[in-house]
């Protein structure tokens, strides 16, 4: 898609997400583990949400697909194709044109066989076929349909959690840490399905802990730190050392990865000048 083609698809403008938490018993607290979030994709686009654990990523991409908690408040805006994405709209629009690749495996239903579990959103008439040639293309045994959860490997589930997110018509796909634990054929090949989601015109959010992966496919790049976005920068500005990377905090996440081997003075005073 040309850049004068593409078009806003989802905005989430100052998000900020608490919860009301009962201690000793009967005095209630909130706490804000999101407070001003910013993210925007835009129609065949990649954004990479990379951050360390806890820093709210998942909670983001919950906040946009309405499965947060019951006590969780949330405030700011989420507009989806330029219109306030309510609950209900959420709702709507999930497992269908909003499609999420989930972090935990225990969003599989423990006792529906796997095979069942992808069909669910296909067309009947049709869904056994495509959920064969999903198997195939996720590297699953066609037999492997009749099994239940509990009886797949954990790389094994991952393959089966993104099968169920590929659906004709999807214009949003959320993916949260799809590959931890999958070999590496089948780390390409989620990668090349991320990647002719955005080729096909879908906006893909891509959460994860593997910022080389990210960088391999993403168009931009948002660093999410204590429930803030820090930044958001074009991979491109993603090489050297990382001069071109708006903030101290992204340079050295930047910096620490093992390939960027740096010398240790220089390291040094790039930590000093950070603190
Ligand atoms: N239901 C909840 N009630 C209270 N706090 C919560 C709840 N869910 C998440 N949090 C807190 O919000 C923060 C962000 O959590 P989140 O799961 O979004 O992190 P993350 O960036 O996805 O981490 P990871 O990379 O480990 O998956 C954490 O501090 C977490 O403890
Ligand atoms: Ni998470």
């Amino acid at each position: 898609m040309s850049n004068s083609q593409k078009k806003r698809l989802l905005q989430v403008e100052n998000l900020s997400i608490g919860f009301s938490q009962y201690f000793k018993g009967t005095q209630k607290r909130m706490i804000h583990p999101i407070a001003d979030m910013h993210v925007n994709i835009d129609e065949g686009e990649i954004v990479a949400v990379v951050g360390a654990s806890g820093s709210g990523k998942s909670l983001l991409a919950h906040a946009v697909l309405g499965i947060l908690p019951g006590n969780a408040i949330t405030s700011g805006s989420i507009l989806y194709q330029g219109e306030e994405l309510t609950q209900k709209r959420k709702e709507q629009l999930r497992g269908r044109e909003i499609s999420f690749i989930p972090q935990s495996v225990n969003y599989l239903d423990p006792l529906m066989r796997v095979g069942k579990q992808v069909q669910i959103g296909l067309d009947r008439t049709t869904a056994q076929v495509q959920q064969d040639d999903l198997f195939a293309r996720y590297d699953l045994k066609k037999s492997d349909g009749r099994l239940f959860p509990f009886e797949l490997s954990g790389g094994m589930l991952r393959r089966v959690l993104f099968a169920t997110s590929v659906r004709e018509g999807v214009k949003l796909v959320i993916a949260d840490e799809p590959t931890p634990g999958i070999h590496p054929e089948a780390l390409s090949e989620i990668l090349r399905q991320l990647k002719q989601f955005a080729k096909d015109g879908a906006g893909v959010m891509l959460i994860t802990h593997d910022i080389m992966s990210a960088l391999e496919i993403a168009d931009r790049v948002a660093v999410i730190k204590d429930g803030t976005t820090v930044e958001i920068s074009d991979v491109s500005a993603f090489e050297g050392q990382g001069d071109r990377l708006i903030t101290d905090y992204t340079r050295r996440l930047w910096r620490a990865l093992p390939q960027n081997d740096f010398d240790l003075e220089f390291k040094r005073k790039a930590e000093e000048s950070c603190l």
